[in-house]
């Protein structure tokens, strides 16, 4: 199993042409694969602008031209793609979903977005996915060179049970292609991504769309990567940038063993009902 990863995170402007966007995505991963990256991650919607009025009308079925670029990209440059997420149709259904390919440009994971993002903050953002999406109802979970990786998206992460389960798995890595607002941007982004890092003693990357302040929904940017001790290994800014970081994933061993709480975990008493008769597992 390889210990060192080189990911590119491609925080990238998203415009109202969806062709223009792929152009983009793939123009930006060409430059990450030339500094050394060996996986590429693409934002939350990266070819779609993110709005219910959008998801459809830029929306693909399975095969899409969005996926198409990506999985020849992968081939040509012999690299890991981790899509971003697309609007995918099926039927009458539209989910959020991201497609992972593999150097042979081979999708190998698959994630519809579980949780949907429906907030109402008074005096901030709003906005309710439910009304075109639908969830998913997998957890995805896939193999690499690196060991197991997980994959979820934005809102997913805020589900603490989601990231536990996939670190029993045994990821080592959680990516999360998302698009946090200047509501929730700057109140939970960095402090998520470090509290699931921290509990799961795992790396978090999570890559998102650039700012635009034309947009109907402002994204916050500041893509992120924090190590399994909580520790913030790079940021971005707000503005269009391909950031490159190697990590070790050693790590995630040296501080299971070092701070040993996935397996001090008492499943014995974690359950909601009466002591020996279990209602509900948490
Ligand atoms: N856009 C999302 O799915 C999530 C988000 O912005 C938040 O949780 O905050």
């Amino acid at each position: 199993m390889k210990n060192t990863l080189t990911v590119a995170q491609v925080q990238m402007q998203v415009v109202r042409n969806k062709a223009e966007n792929i152009a983009s995505a793939c123009r930006l991963i060409r430059r990450a694969a030339a500094q050394g990256a060996e996986l590429v991650m693409l934002p939350e919607m990266f070819c779609c602008p993110y709005e219910n009025s959008a998801f459809r009308p830029y929306g693909e079925t399975f095969g899409g031209p969005a996926q198409q670029a990506l999985s020849a990209l992968a081939g040509e440059k012999k690299i890991w793609i981790v899509g971003g997420s697309v609007p995918e149709l099926e039927g009458e259904r539209v989910y959020n979903t991201c497609f992972v390919y593999n150097p042979g440009g081979q999708q190998v994971a698959r994630h519809r977005k579980m949780h949907l993002f429906d907030i109402r903050v008074e005096g901030g953002q709003s906005f309710r996915e439910s009304d075109t999406l639908s969830p998913g109802n997998d957890i995805t979970v896939f193999d690499s060179p690196w060991g197991k990786l997980g994959l979820c998206i934005c809102f997913d992460l805020r589900f603490e049970e989601l990231a536990r389960v996939m670190a029993l798995q045994g990821v080592r890595a959680i990516f999360v292609p998302a698009a946090f607002n200047m509501t929730t941007g700057p109140a939970h982004w960095e402090l998520l991504f470090r509290q699931r890092a921290v509990d799961n003693q795992l790396f978090t990357f999570g890559t998102s769309p650039a700012r635009n302040e034309q947009e109907t929904y402002v994204a916050w940017g500041h893509s992120i990567v924090c190590d399994p001790w909580g520790t913030v290994l790079h940021q971005c800014g707000a503005g269009e940038e391909v950031a490159v970081t190697t990590v070790d994933l050693t790590r995630v061993e040296a501080v299971r063993q070092q701070l040993p709480i996935l397996s001090a975990r008492r499943e014995d008493v974690y359950f909601i009902g009466q002591k020996g008769k279990k209602d509900c597992a948490i």
